[in-house]
């Protein structure tokens, strides 16, 4: 399990932090009320009422929050005439900072720390796989073949070596056989014994040369997930067990929190991290544009009003950028009235939620808006032959990651992919079976590549890959890993033929005033020369282009 942050104990110290912060906060406002006949100070109140208003209830102050509304309200009414305020006013506004030093003395009992569902939170990786074989050279080639696919196989050679062993906590899944010296139908009998005697929790996918009814009742009995017949085409087991295995846990939802109000933006922060959301706080809203690339958030989380700029003027500018153009944006605000709140939609933003709001609701609300822009977005971004970046999508990464160098004087590599002589391959065996490459292509490059490295398919048989900050050597070394497993790869033609193909690559790095185009350029030109070289190799981009193109 990934170590969740306490938040009872967050929770409690930003509490803490809140009543420790609050006196000085009410001497600000008695200090902004003093001046309250200067309307370029008047604003001042308005904002220090306002933060007041949204902060207090979610730090347990919910009566200051009522009066410090008040207050807002009151000032608002007035900056609206362009008037400081009436004697009338003056004293409704000093009974009401009376309301809030003495709310502030009397905070509320904390209530017990919220039960949030676990839903997202990740797991740790898991991709050890038990494979229970009699037959030693199968079980060393197949074992061979998931290892290529980034899994880590402990073979058995019967069932009751399995049986006789302790289940290793990070156990993915079981590939068990079904006929064994021991009994035809020996090792579904296995998985039962295993089951009731240790709880096996883990998928089991039985492969068998029996294709008959019996086999499969003892497989399903078994509550076996899957039933494959050998010989096993690798390419079908790896798509299988990476629907039953979650070693590859969805990237964490990503949540922008915009609120100039720092205490309570940690506060919303720390409740979505709760549930393994995870989150970037921007208090200055005038920076927000360089945290969008930094952060890439799958929603905006945004007050309404800030200084220098409103949340709507805000939206407005997230909808001008091509990225951004879907990415949900809610108001979390004090604003109840129904036209403030509709004219401040319309400038962009998906909904409003309204503070202050529970754990609950506030997870619930933007979880279903995430979930929604996770399919939204995938449909739209991901090739669908082999689930990769598309081209689109993958240009859009490596603007994206140029820019992001560019600012943070980082470095990232870029490798451009190409399979070699894949025409032959279409020409030998068929479209359909040079669709079963390509997609084991992208599988070996999903499950071998860190989380971090951006993938896409740019082409029929082209691919790339973006290593954010890695250097070229490293870049070398770990593309040269990919094609030699690559290489190894059986590729199943038939149920008894198979063959081997190769990728070329070439790889380009960033250097500091490229933009996209060039490195990309770069990357193709090193492609070219491994296939001129011989293909089935990997070549770094000529280090000399770089100088050609800034003479
Ligand atoms: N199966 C399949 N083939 C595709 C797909 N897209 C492109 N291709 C094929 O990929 C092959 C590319 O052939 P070429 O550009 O001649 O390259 P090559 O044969 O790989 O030769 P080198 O790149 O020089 O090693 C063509 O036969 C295309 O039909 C696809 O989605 N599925």
């Amino acid at each position: 399990m990934k170590n969740l942050p306490d938040v009872t104990e967050q929770l409690r110290l930003l509490r803490e932090n809140y009543a420790q912060q609050l006196p000085a906060k009410l001497a600000q406002v008695e200090d902004a009320f003093r001046q309250r006949d200067d309307l370029i100070e008047l604003p001042n109140l308005r904002h220090l009422a306002h933060s007041l208003a949204g902060s207090g209830a979610t730090f347990g102050y919910p009566a200051l929050s009522v009066a410090a509304r008040q207050l807002e309200t009151l000032v608002d009414a007035a900056l609206c005439d362009g008037r400081p305020l009436t004697p009338k006013e003056s004293d409704s506004a000093a009974q009401l900072i009376e309301t809030l030093a003495r709310e502030a003395r009397n905070p509320m009992v904390p209530a017990p720390a919220p039960i949030l569902p676990a839903s997202n939170v990740l797991e740790t990786e898991r991709k050890l796989i038990y494979l229970v074989e009699d037959d030693a050279s199968l079980a060393t080639d197949l074992s061979l073949q998931l290892g290529h696919f980034g899994y880590i196989v402990k073979i058995f050679e019967t069932p009751t070596q399995l049986l006789e062993t302790p289940v290793d906590p990070l156990l993915a899944a079981v590939l068990m056989d079904i006929v064994f010296p021991q009994g035809d139908l020996a090792g579904p009998e296995a998985i039962i014994q295993l089951s009731v005697a240790r709880q096996l929790r883990t998928p089991v996918i039985f492969f068998s040369s029996r294709n008959d009814l019996t086999a499969r009742l003892a497989a399903a009995r078994a509550g076996g997930a899957t039933y494959m017949v050998k010989p096993i085409d690798v390419g079908a087991l790896i798509a299988r067990l990476d629907n039953l295995v979650t070693d590859l846990p969805p990237e964490p939802y990503r949540v922008l929190i915009v609120d100039d109000n720092a205490p309570l933006a940690s506060h919303h922060a720390v409740t979505l991290q709760s549930v393994g959301i995870s989150t970037d706080i921007v208090t200055d809203p005038m920076k927000i544009l360089a945290h969008l690339d930094d952060f890439k958030p799958d929603l905006v989380l945004m007050d309404m009003y800030m200084p220098g700029c409103t949340g709507a003027e805000l939206a407005a500018v997230i909808r001008q950028l091509d990225n951004y153009v879907l990415v949900p944006i809610v108001y979390l605000s004090t604003e109840t009235d129904t036209d403030r709140r509709l004219i401040a939609m319309q400038l962009g933003a998906d909904d409003f939620l309204t503070k202050p709001i529970t754990p609950e609701h506030l997870v619930s609300a933007v979880s279903t808006r995430l979930r929604r822009y996770r399919v939204l977005r995938s449909h739209i971004e991901q090739d669908s032959l082999t689930g990769l970046l598309n081209h689109a999508a993958a240009k859009d990464r490596l603007a994206t990651e140029t820019a992001r160098a560019m600012r943070q004087q980082s470095c990232f590599c870029l490798a451009a992919l190409d399979l070699d002589h894949f025409k032959n391959v279409n020409d030998t065996y068929g479209h359909l079976i040079g669709d079963g490459v390509l997609k084991n292509l992208a599988e070996l490059l999903k499950r071998r590549l860190r989380r971090t490295d951006i993938v896409g398919r740019i082409g029929g048989e082209e691919f790339v890959v973006i290593l954010p900050d890695t250097d070229t050597q490293q870049a070398l070394h770990l593309m040269n890993e990919l094609r030699e497993a690559f290489s190894l790869v059986r590729q199943r033609a038939s149920s008894d033929l198979t063959f081997t193909t190769t990728f070329s690559c070439g790889i380009a790095e960033y250097r500091l005033g490229a933009n996209a185009n060039d490195i990309h350029r770069l990357a193709d030109q090193a492609l070219y020369q491994a296939k001129l070289a011989g293909r089935n190799r990997v070549m770094l981009a000529d280090s000399d282009e770089w100088r050609e193109d800034d003479d």
